[in-house]
């Protein structure tokens, strides 16, 4: 028996750290994809391959270990957590592909958390369905970065643009939002867990400024989604900037992302922001008028990821 799942990507346009707080937030799946492939080990061990990663790695599944044999060894630890929820131990071979910039805020680690456990579900032939594998998925990204929202995860399942709400409620926007967005991404990674922890830290230091900041940016989410419903791209794009300033006051901008930031406004875009957890990694410019001005404009010093939001969340299936 082998099994195979996958799942895509995600951007954040508004609401990346307050929505670990409970605020609302929206993010949507783009066409970026994590596959995960899992068949009986040849040998009595369960082996971890990626050639897109490069990294090889012999895992003990009973006592979450591994021994690598090469490459970076991060995103090991999701796919041990979701090992530990769901397989018997007996060993396994899992390839795991992606063409998806990690570490870069796109969402590398939920979409490769989702597909792992969607492949592992079938190979096990357990029934889950989107709502119980995005909560599962949460669980293990929470028990890897210590902290988590459910966003990324619910965005990688079930695919499409969402808004989240305070009550964690998914919405699916039913505007056709091909909207002309350029990802622009730097050569140093940010890691989402530090982070996320950096964030609380300064709010703990600073609680009633950083409160103030938090509850901002869910209002300003809130003014988003009716800006999206009505495709008032100079809205959104003033919303983006703004976004971008309370995320520089939460303290996960740097140097390469504002240059990009400002890079993509010199050249036109209405509005660009950090997407994801920032401290490395990405941006979003929105620029209906000049995409390949923009695009070239980021990529002078940094890289540009074409992007286009999907409405495909996980795929899976298996085969004797
Ligand atoms: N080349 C790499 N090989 C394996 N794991 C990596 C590599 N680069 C980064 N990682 C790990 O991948 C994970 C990326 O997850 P995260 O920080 O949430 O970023 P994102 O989900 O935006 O890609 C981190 O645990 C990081 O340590
Ligand atoms: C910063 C945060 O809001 C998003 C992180 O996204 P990413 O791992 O950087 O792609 C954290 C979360 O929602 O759990
Ligand atoms: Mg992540």
């Amino acid at each position: 028996m082998k099994a195979m799942a996958s799942a895509p990507a995600k951007t954040i346009l508004f609401g990346e750290h307050s929505v670990v707080y409970g605020e609302p937030a929206i993010a949507g799946a783009v066409n970026k994809r994590a596959v995960v492939k899992i068949r009986p080990s040849k040998s009595d061990k369960s082996i971890l391959k990626s050639y897109d990663l490069n990294f090889e790695a012999e895992l003990d599944t009973e006592n979450k270990k591994y021994v690598l044999k090469k490459g970076k060894p991060g995103i090991i630890r999701y796919i041990l957590e979701a090992l530990s929820k769901v397989h018997n131990h007996s060993p396994i071979e899992i390839l795991l592909s992606s063409n998806i910039p990690i570490g870069s805020g796109l969402g590398s680690s939920a979409a490769v958390t989702v597909a792992t456990l969607a492949a592992l579900y079938r190979y096990h032939n357990i029934r889950f369905n989107k709502k119980s594998l995005a909560h599962d998925a949460h669980m293990v990204e929470e028990a890897v970065q210590g902290i988590a929202s459910p966003l990324d995860t619910l965005v990688s399942t079930y695919g499409g643009l969402v808004y989240l709400s305070r009550n964690k409620k998914v919405e699916h926007f039913k505007v056709n939002f091909n909207a002309p967005f350029v990802v622009g991404y730097t050569n140093k990674h940010g890691n989402t867990g530090k982070m996320v922890k950096d964030v609380r830290l300064l709010k703990n230091r600073n609680p009633k400024v950083i409160n103030n900041v938090i509850s901002s940016m869910g209002q300003l989410t809130n003014y988003a989604k009716q800006a999206i419903l009505k495709r008032d791209f100079d809205k959104i794009g003033e919303l983006m900037n703004i976004n971008q300033g309370f995320l520089d006051v939460l303290g996960v901008n740097t140097f390469e992302l504002s240059r990009m930031v400002y890079r993509a406004r010199e050249c036109g875009a209405i509005g660009s922001k950090i997407t994801g957890a920032g401290g490395g990694g990405s941006i979003i410019a929105l620029c209906p008028n000049n995409i390949d001005q923009v695009a070239e404009g980021i990529s002078k010093e940094d890289n540009v990821l074409k992007i286009r939001f999907t409405r495909k969340g996980v795929s899976s299936r298996v085969r004797d």
